[in-house]
């Protein structure tokens, strides 16, 4: 299994670009995710903008640098507006990211989810126990939360980037990043951010941000959006490992790391 680590002066030089761009990220997320998601993106340097129904996804998806499409909370008039956001990203160029929350447990959703994934996102981000389930390995976890680790899931991610085209994200106590060819990691982290909720859909935000200012280097955009999430839980552990102050000292350290 050959692993690259991802570095501290790689992750500077994608946070530059991020934040030069200020890229407009937009977002069609759950219904639980909404504020952390916006809070997690301007704190980062990142601009979102919730833009969701059917009548405008398709022509904001034309001007937002990238499209985050969550299967959270889905409805059918959701999934209207994502498949338009998608053609509308799709139409120009510009990179989506799909987060398949949890993906394997439910028949509707897990068919939502295989025709979004057929449409080839630029990037796949989720939990070991989503990535497994929708690579055929894996039943799915308990709920929205996984119950596998990270690293039991990294040679069937490599597996499913080569089968799907997208640059699967894997998180959790390790971030894996792979397009089936290289592979990224990602350590540390806290694992108090499993409890607050939204950090992984928050940072499949990230993710479209990065790429969305990079992307013609969608391996490292992802990557360095990991590496973010990492430190930043990190810097708010130092503060508090309670769920309720970590989250505030989360948003801070995004702003504040460079
Ligand atoms: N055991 C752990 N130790 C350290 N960090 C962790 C651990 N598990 C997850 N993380 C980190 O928590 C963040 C969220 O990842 P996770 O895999 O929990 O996403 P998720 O299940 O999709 O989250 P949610 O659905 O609540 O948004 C990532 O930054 C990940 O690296
Ligand atoms: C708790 C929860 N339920 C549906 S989506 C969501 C947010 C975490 O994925
Ligand atoms: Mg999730």
């Amino acid at each position: 299994m050959t692993m690259e680590v991802f570095d501290r002066a790689e992750f500077a030089r994608c946070r530059r670009a991020m934040r030069g761009v200020r890229p407009l990220v937009q977002c069609l997320t759950n219904d639980v995710v909404q504020e952390i998601t916006a809070n997690v993106l301007l704190a980062a340097g990142a601009s979102p903008a919730m833009v969701v129904s059917p009548e405008e996804s398709g022509d904001f998806a034309r001007i937002a640098h990238a499209v985050l499409v969550n299967i959270g909370t889905p409805t059918p008039e959701r999934i209207e507006g994502m498949r338009r956001a998608v053609e509308g990203a799709e139409a120009v160029g510009h990179p989506w990211v799909l987060d398949p929350v949890a993906a394997g447990i439910l028949p509707w959703r897990d068919g939502v989810i295989r025709s979004f994934v057929e449409r080839r996102p630029t990037v796949i981000r989720g939990n070991a126990s989503e990535i497994l389930a929708l690579a055929g390995t894996g039943q799915g976890g308990c709920g929205v939360d996984s119950t596998d680790a990270s690293d039991a899931a990294v040679e069937t991610a490599k597996r499913f980037a080569t089968e799907t085209g997208s640059i699967i994200v894997v998180t959790g106590e390790r971030d894996f990043v792979t397009d089936g060819t290289r592979t990224l990691v990602v350590e540390g982290g806290h694992p108090t951010a499993t409890l607050v909720v939204g950090t992984g859909c928050s940072l499949s935000a990230l993710v479209a941000a990065y790429v969305g200012a990079m992307p013609e280097e969608p391996l490292h955009a992802a990557a360095a959006s990991c590496f973010a999430a990492k430190r930043a839980a990190e810097a708010a552990a130092r503060i508090s490992v309670r769920p309720g102050t970590f989250h505030t000292a989360y948003i801070d350290a995004l702003f504040e790391e460079d």
